[in-house]
């Protein structure tokens, strides 16, 4: 393929440069992004609209505490491409929020909306808390005001927020709950992955880990891997590494391995997921589980399994601990688990990665549906959602696949050189870059 023609005024690092801080998120997306860029000889105007986020919103929030005291959070909204529709991305509560983390976030989603193909662009927010030490009302008020501080963004046809890390269904509650009473009517289309009373739809809550489920037997089975009885280990027991391991469990895997922030437990004979599901709604985290070895996150990465489930947060998998990964598959569950710079060591070892932007798109895939049933007002069944869902996921396998095997790269590189390529063709049919 030809080489790309640089923009005259490169907002661009030479390629020396790019993994100088390795674990910057933003930096991660964007080297995939010049990769797949310049093995589609994309056009230099579009090259650079796509590298830079439309907006950028930072917000103060200021919050009554409990104890009387007031507390100023900081919130983050970025839009970073609505050339195919409203922005879509998903909110997180965390303390390592930054911009940086939420610009690489939002245009994940652009890539991951293009790849499954949903109408949509990319969006992603964050508040930089720790919702762990914070009651429900402390909770609730920071929700609140950070809605009203980026309300000008919000609507259902500008850009729609989900549940992301340390959000949930209540979270998108309030979100909707505050946007509806700034424009004085209920609007329930503004947010998905709301409670299902109130216009979620039936399946958004498994979505996410059922497209990893999906995603990882059709890896195994393109690998001519047998489903049932492959080895399982998952980083992460929230809502995708919970569900995605209890449904890859249903098909007949063995997961031998689960974590979470308190760390890991190993059961080489099985670990019963619904058992330590129970165990989380009632205990909150992993800690002493008890049924297994005692292993920590690190050790959990370096298992011998054949598929490795990353579904906490980014950079988990760097220079340091990539060439210990003795997995045989890697299906991302969470966005950015690996470093740009450990793609090129896991490609020498011929580990087969489903990317973030293609594994974990089951989610935004169902906030579509949901999104679509609550401007038609008509609601679908369970097994609905969940038929259109496996049939995305695993055409968008198939055509991320077809693409790397044409141009013999990896899947990650495959599934940016499908997103982008959508992304670019609207831009050229919109004008925007005439
Ligand atoms: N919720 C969704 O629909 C989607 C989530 N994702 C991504 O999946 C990942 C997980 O998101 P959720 O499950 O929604 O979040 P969650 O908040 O429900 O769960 C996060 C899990 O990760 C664990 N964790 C946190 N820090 C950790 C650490 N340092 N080491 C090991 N485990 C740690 C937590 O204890 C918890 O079990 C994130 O990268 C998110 O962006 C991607 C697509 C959609
Ligand atoms: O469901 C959505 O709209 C987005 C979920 C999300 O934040 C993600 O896919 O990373």
């Amino acid at each position: 393929m030809a080489d790309l023609r640089l923009p005259t005024n490169p907002i661009v690092r030479p390629d020396k440069d790019r993994f100088l801080n390795e674990e910057n998120p933003f930096e991660a997306m964007m080297s995939r992004f010049d990769r797949a860029a310049e093995l589609l000889d994309l056009e230099p105007g579009i090259y650079k609209v796509l590298r830079s986020p439309e907006k950028e919103i930072t917000v103060s929030i200021p919050v009554l505490m409990d104890n009387g005291e007031v507390e100023v959070f900081t919130g983050i909204r970025v839009l970073h491409n609505t050339s195919r529709g409203p922005a879509k991305g998903g909110i997180r509560f965390d303390m390592n929020v930054s911009l940086d983390e939420v610009k690489a976030l939002a245009a994940w989603m652009t890539w991951k909306c293009a790849v499954v193909n949903i109408p949509f662009g990319g969006a992603k927010g964050g508040v930089i808390c720790d919702p762990l030490k914070m009651s429900v009302g402390e909770l609730e008020r920071v929700t609140r005001r950070y809605t009203s501080g980026i309300i000008s963004t919000l609507g259902p046809d500008s850009d729609v927020p989900a549940p992301d890390v340390n959000t949930n269904e209540r979270v998108m509650a309030w979100l909707m709950d505050t946007y509806s009473m700034h424009v004085g009517h209920t609007v329930n289309a503004v947010t998905t992955g709301k409670p299902v009373e109130m216009g979620g739809s039936l399946g958004r809550r498994e979505a996410t880990g059922r497209g990893v489920m999906f995603t990882a037997t059709q890896a195994l089975e393109h690998l001519k891997m047998d489903v049932k009885g492959a080895t399982v280990a998952v980083q992460g027991f929230g809502n995708v590494g919970s569900i995605g391991a209890q449904l890859l469990a249903e098909q007949g895997c063995k997961v031998v391995a689960i974590s979470d922030r308190t760390g890991g437990w190993h059961n080489p004979k099985g670990i019963d997921v619904a058992d330590a599901i129970a165990y989380v709604r009632k205990n909150k985290t992993l800690d002493g589980y008890g049924k297994g070895d005692v292993i920590t996150n690190e050790q959990l990465l370096e298992l011998p399994v054949d598929v490795l489930v990353p579904a906490a947060l980014e950079n988990v998998i760097t220079t340091k601990n990539a060439k210990n990964i003795k997995a045989k598959i890697i299906c991302e569950g969470a966005n950015g688990p690996t470093t740009a710079a450990a793609d090129t060591i896991l490609d020498e070892k011929g580990i087969f990665v489903v990317p973030d932007i293609l594994a974990n798109a089951g989610g935004v895939t169902v906030s579509y549906f949901e999104w679509v049933q609550n401007r038609g007002g008509y609601y679908w069944d369970e097994e609905t959602v969940n038929d259109r869902l496996r049939k995305i996921m695993v055409e968008s396998f198939a055509s991320v696949l077809k693409i790397s095997q044409q141009h013999k790269v990896n899947m990650r590189t495959a599934a940016y050189m499908v997103a982008i390529s959508r992304v670019a063709t609207v831009h050229r049919l919109r004008g925007i870059y005439a």
